[in-house]
């Protein structure tokens, strides 16, 4: 993703002042005529997030990865000087970390903070049960690590990515990082699993080869049917345990609620107890 195509990420990378978002609730501020119906639904989902859940007496806060997180770190800029200046932000990879360095808020990283408050992060899907497929950014790693080291992980993203089951929308698979050693015998290990189309995710654009993560390791992507993602967690787990795998992009009952911006400008709440809530005007 670059700065140009996320509006969020943009004013963030352009000016060395935090962005200006004016003090008015949510709902009235996607009426702004700029931006796409998905890129108003991200920050929909991501600065109702914010105001939800990111409290002032939170000071340790995880910042996820894609292009809906540009919007939270928005959001948590415009919450103010005073209340950041004690806060610490740990990224989940090189993408926002930038974000975090260039809001002028203060980074930090897990080995120093391994409890976190809050992290709230982007997802490629999420089911019924909260669910996710996680690491098409190739982040999948570190967002692992800060989303069970938070108190609270909170997913946001727009209305594509809400499905009931895993593999609906996101047709990529599973995102699996590989010690590269290892990549070959775990193609064969995961195609007899079950994913015969698996493979090794390559880089487009500027560099041949194949896409290498922020921990120097490769991404396997591995299409599944719908009988294997009827049990999410227990594919994860036979995956896992192939070695040379070193995380898997299924993130199984971890969020305690999961925010989506909708293309009519409300929000889906779908929360870690089954409920879910819909409405142009949330409580905060
Ligand atoms: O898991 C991720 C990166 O590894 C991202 O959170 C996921 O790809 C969603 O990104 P976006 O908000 O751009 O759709």
């Amino acid at each position: 993703m670059t700065s140009g195509s996320n509006p969020a990420l943009a004013a963030l990378a352009l000016s060395p002042d935090p962005p200006a978002v004016p003090a008015k609730p949510v709902i009235t501020q996607v009426l702004d005529t700029t931006l796409s119906v998905i890129e108003k639904s991200k920050r929909l989902a991501a600065w109702t997030a914010v105001d939800h859940h990111i409290r002032p007496e939170h000071k340790i806060i995880g910042i996820g990865s894609g292009s809906t997180v540009p919007y939270v770190v928005e959001r948590i800029v415009a919450q103010g000087e005073q209340v950041n200046r004690d806060r610490v932000f740990l990224p989940t990879g090189f993408q926002s970390k930038e974000l975090i360095v260039r809001a002028n808020l203060r980074l930090g990283d897990v080995d120093q903070y391994p409890n976190i408050d809050v992290t709230i992060d982007g997802a490629d899907e999420v089911d019924h049960e909260l669910n996710c497929i996680k690491g098409g950014g190739a982040c999948h790693l570190r967002e692992k690590v800060l989303a069970e080291a938070a108190d609270t992980w909170i997913v946001v993203a727009d209305y594509r990515k809400n499905s009931q089951t895993l593999g609906t929308t996101y047709r990529s698979g599973v995102p699996i990082e590989v010690a590269p050693f290892a990549y070959a015998k775990l193609l064969q290990n995961v195609r007899r699993l079950g994913s015969a189309d698996a493979a090794l995710r390559m880089a487009q654009g500027g560099k041949a080869g194949p896409v290498v993560t922020d921990n120097g390791n490769f991404v396997i992507d591995a299409p599944f049917d719908a009988d294997a993602f009827a049990d999410p967690h227990s594919l994860l787990a036979r995956i896992k345990l192939l070695t040379g795998v070193v995380e898997v992009g299924l993130f199984c009952k971890m969020a305690r609620a999961a925010y989506f911006g909708n293309a009519d400008g409300s929000v889906t709440i779908k929360w870690d107890d089954g409920k879910i809530e819909k409405g142009s005007s949330l409580p905060t």
